[in-house]
């Protein structure tokens, strides 16, 4: 049964854009189809806006629904109208819109509860596409010592939401991403059928969804692998002044056999100053460490390089055979002295680390306020030439927040998957994380987007081989230059398993019309 339904009611609606076949009025309809008392004027602004702050729209309502069959339900009627859209939300984390539906239903995925079903023996969960990843994190290790292989940095995040973009971390570079770590899925799709799909069974929607930016079906259960959980983490951090050096030590690594070579490898690029948020003080990993800037030379570059990486372990493994194994991983590294930090905290600490970063961030106001960032995939070949041109021109203040660098591998992507990548084996995530202080100087949100636009077209000027990562274009043209001879495969699978083109209308990739224009 659908648990709960808010409906937004246009009171002082000024919004000019059409509404041609009485959107509103149809939505009654299919209110009423449910069989659902329809709760009008609640707030549901919540659902028009996301975590970029950038975007925003007016849904007809937001639906609650408890299973697969309510989303079976709710795609099917809105089939019947010729222009009504539905979107997932899953936790709303998106950046430009992604998860909004403007005149038509959003799918509270929350409502399907968290649903993590683990089975110990076979080494896999089956998990709500709506359970946010700090509570598959809780559940798995609290209840079972067992844990997903693949995360992202950060938790607050859902299930549906991150495989319907890839899910990246430190961890990507041995296991691949998310779409990499879950064996089957059950997905409702824009026709409203509810299919499981594997590599074996439906594998084209299998293949399609994971990546697929919601295009293709709601992600309603995935199947996600384990591995044993460790107890504790030993995280280091290493700064480099040559870029170089940097990317040689970093590709060493991920390029190492898996059991040879760290757990977690991640890197960031920051600012050659004492700015709080961009500078020195944002690389010690404890509060009582700190970073000394004379070891730095003076002819350094504006920005400097730090490689992240962690090293798992058990509560039985004693101090030095820890050291001994961590030793021997950072043999041939380039460190120099005094540029080496370290700490130890639990898995589980390790994993939740943005979570404080979180609450500091709302406590201090910037967590609410506007996030104009930009991710990028950028190859090997280019990375140089990216470093030069935006990290130490354009960016050579920083961005107000991380900016992460770090080298991730192409065989680890299944190709038969929906995601966009660069050419080579190497290719490099940029993410630009910007956060806007309310207190601070700086750009203003305008002018950081148009950075962002700066940096994409000196990356076009330069030649340079990247593909946006949680991807958005304006455009058709934008969407076929990014899939690129992928695109033909991508709209196919849309006609097939979302031929109407209802499901996740904030993408702008497919109009409700798009196979008559
Ligand atoms: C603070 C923060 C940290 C982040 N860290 C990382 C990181 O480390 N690595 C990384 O890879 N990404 C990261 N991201 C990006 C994040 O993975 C994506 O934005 C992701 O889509 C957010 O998940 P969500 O549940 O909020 O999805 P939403 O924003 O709600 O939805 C994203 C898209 O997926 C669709 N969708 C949602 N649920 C489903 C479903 N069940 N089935 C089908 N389609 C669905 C929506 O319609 C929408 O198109 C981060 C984002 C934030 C804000």
């Amino acid at each position: 049964m659908i648990a709960y339904i808010e409906r937004f009611v246009h009171e002082n609606d000024v919004d000019s854009s059409p509404d041609p076949d009485s959107a509103a009025d149809y939505t009654s309809e299919v209110l009423s189809d449910l069989r659902v008392a329809a709760a009008i004027g609640g707030a549901i602004s919540d659902a028009g806006k996301d975590f970029g702050g950038i975007q925003f729209s007016k849904p007809l309502a937001v639906l609650r629904p408890s299973d697969a069959a309510d989303v079976a339900k709710i795609l099917r009627l809105a089939a019947r109208s010729p222009h009504l859209t539905v979107a997932a939300r899953g936790n709303g984390h998106s950046v430009n819109g992604q998860s909004m539906a403007h005149r038509g239903l959003v799918i509270d995925m929350k409502s399907l509860g968290c649903g993590i079903h683990v089975d110990a023996a076979a080494m896999h969960a089956d998990v709500s596409g709506g359970a946010l990843w700090d509570d598959v994190l809780r559940h798995c290790v609290g209840n079972y010592g067992l844990a997903p292989r693949s995360w992202t940095d950060y938790l607050g995040l859902t299930v549906g939401g991150t495989l319907s973009n890839a899910g990246i971390s430190g961890q990507a570079f041995a296991h691949g991403p998310q779409t990499e770590n879950v064996t089957e899925l059950e997905v409702v799709t824009g026709n409203g059928d509810v299919l499981v799909c594997s590599t074996r069974q439906n594998s084209e929607l299998f293949f399609g969804a994971l990546g697929g930016l919601g295009q293709f079906g709601i992600i309603t259960r995935a199947r996600v692998l384990l591995q044993p959980a460790p107890d504790m983490v030993r995280w280091i951090r290493v700064v480099y002044t040559e870029f170089s050096d940097f990317t040689r030590d970093a590709e060493s690594l991920v390029t190492r056999p898996v059991g040879d070579t760290f757990d977690y490898v991640e890197g960031f690029v920051f600012v050659n100053s004492d700015d709080p948020v961009n500078g020195w003080p944002s690389v010690p990993l404890d509060r009582y460490g700190s970073f000394d800037p004379a070891r730095i030379s003076c002819s350094a570059s504006p920005v400097l390089y730090c490689l992240e990486v962690a090293l798992h372990y058990k509560n039985e493994d004693s101090p030095s055979t820890v050291d001994t194994r961590v030793e021997r991983l950072m043999v041939g590294l380039r460190v120099k002295e005094g540029m080496r930090f370290e700490t130890e905290l639990g898995y589980m600490e390790f994993l939740l680390r943005v979570k404080q970063v979180e609450e500091e961030a709302k406590a201090n106001g910037i967590w609410g306020a506007p996030h104009p960032w930009l991710n990028l995939f950028v190859s090997k070949n280019d990375i140089g030439e990216f470093d030069r041109v935006v990290f130490k021109n354009i960016l050579k203040h920083g961005v107000g927040g991380p900016m992460l660098l770090y080298p991730l591998l192409r065989s680890k992507w299944d190709s038969r998957k929906s995601v966009a990548l660069p050419e080579g084996e190497i290719f490099y995530l940029v993410a630009l994380l910007r956060f806007c202080s309310p207190y601070q100087t700086g750009l203003s949100v305008h002018q950081m987007v148009v950075q962002n636009q700066e940096i994409l077209q000196s990356c076009t000027k330069n030649g340079i081989d990247y593909k946006l990562y949680l991807p958005h274009y304006n455009s058709v043209e934008g969407w076929k230059r990014h899939f690129g001879n992928r695109w033909t495969r991508f709209q196919e699978r849309k006609a097939r398993f979302d031929p109407m083109a209802i499901l996740a209308p904030g993408q702008k990739i497919f109009s409700r019309n798009w196979q008559h224009s």
